[in-house]
């Protein structure tokens, strides 16, 4: 029997704030190539999640496994090189709004690789038509742009240093639904370009269903249901059912304070 390596591999994965306990033992696998999507309610420890795998915080117990390799407790070069193996999609798209479009999408090129300027911005303006944008475009300040270009420009400067995972953390909040499917179909054809791993973390079933291989729900602190995207629809889970329908009533309790 042949064993494969999973690209990114949780064991028991736990972490607190203070008393608050958000991550309770976080188990999960994405194999290389897949596209796994992490859905769940607003503060159920999805971003802290991702924020784990990406180094941003340190799990108080637990094991990050990239390409079976021990990642949690990495820092200085090793972080960094670990960190150049991946590319980000943040909320929001946070672009540096003092750099033209073209300085967004290659900066990481620039000053994390020591590309020269000049390959640097022929490889943004190459990356910015891949999601269909212009060399126009690659002059602009992101002030200029609506809230969808902004994304594409986000997705660009993922994409540009074509990195082995790629992470998308609420690709699709804050756009409308004809712009977030534009979205979506962008992040499926640059993730089959790329052959990249992906994981993404959203509330939004409709980019879920589009952009997911696999989906996983977070609900408490653990992983409560994983299986193929088209099994969601039709869950045999109570919970994962409810939140997938966005129904008020059912096992999820959501909490309402009136002041
Ligand atoms: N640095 C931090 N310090 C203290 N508490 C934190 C910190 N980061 C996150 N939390 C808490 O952890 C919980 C989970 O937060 P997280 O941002 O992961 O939720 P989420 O599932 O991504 O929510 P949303 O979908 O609303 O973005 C929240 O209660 C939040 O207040």
């Amino acid at each position: 029997m042949t064993t494969t390596t999973p690209k990114i591999r949780l064991e028991g994965v736990t972490k607190a704030f203070g008393p608050k306990q958000v991550l309770c033992g976080i188990d999960l696998e994405i194999a290389a190539g897949e596209s796994l999507v992490v859905i769940g309610g607003s503060g159920t420890g999805k971003s802290v999640l991702l924020k784990s795998i990406l180094g941003l915080i340190r799990p108080d117990k637990g094991r990050i496994l990239i390409d079976g390799v021990e990642t949690s407790r990495l820092s200085g070069s090793d972080r960094v090189a670990l960190m150049n193996r991946f590319g980000m999609l943040f909320q929001g798209a946070a672009l540096f709004d003092s750099l033209p479009v073209w300085e967004n999408v290659a900066f990481g090129l620039i000053q994390g690789r020591g590309v020269a300027r000049k390959a640097a911005k022929d490889i943004a303006v190459s990356k910015l038509a891949q999601v269909g944008l212009g060399p126009d475009v690659a002059m602009l300040f992101p002030a200029e742009l609506s809230g969808g270009m902004q994304k594409r420009v986000g997705l660009a400067r993922a994409i540009a240093a074509e990195p082995e995972i790629i992470f998308f953390d609420e690709p699709t909040t804050g756009l409308d639904p004809i712009m977030a499917d534009v979205i979506n179909d962008l992040i499926v054809k640059c993730r089959r370009d790329l052959g990249a791993t992906t994981l993404s973390i959203t509330h939004d079933m409709a980019s879920a269903r589009k952009i997911a291989d696999r989906i996983a729900m977070i609900y408490e602190g653990r992983i409560i249901w994983a299986d193929r995207a088209e099994k969601v629809d039709d869950p045999g889970n109570p919970y994962v059912d409810q939140f997938v329908h966005g129904r008020a009533d059912g096992p999820i309790q959501m909490q309402v304070r009136v002041s």
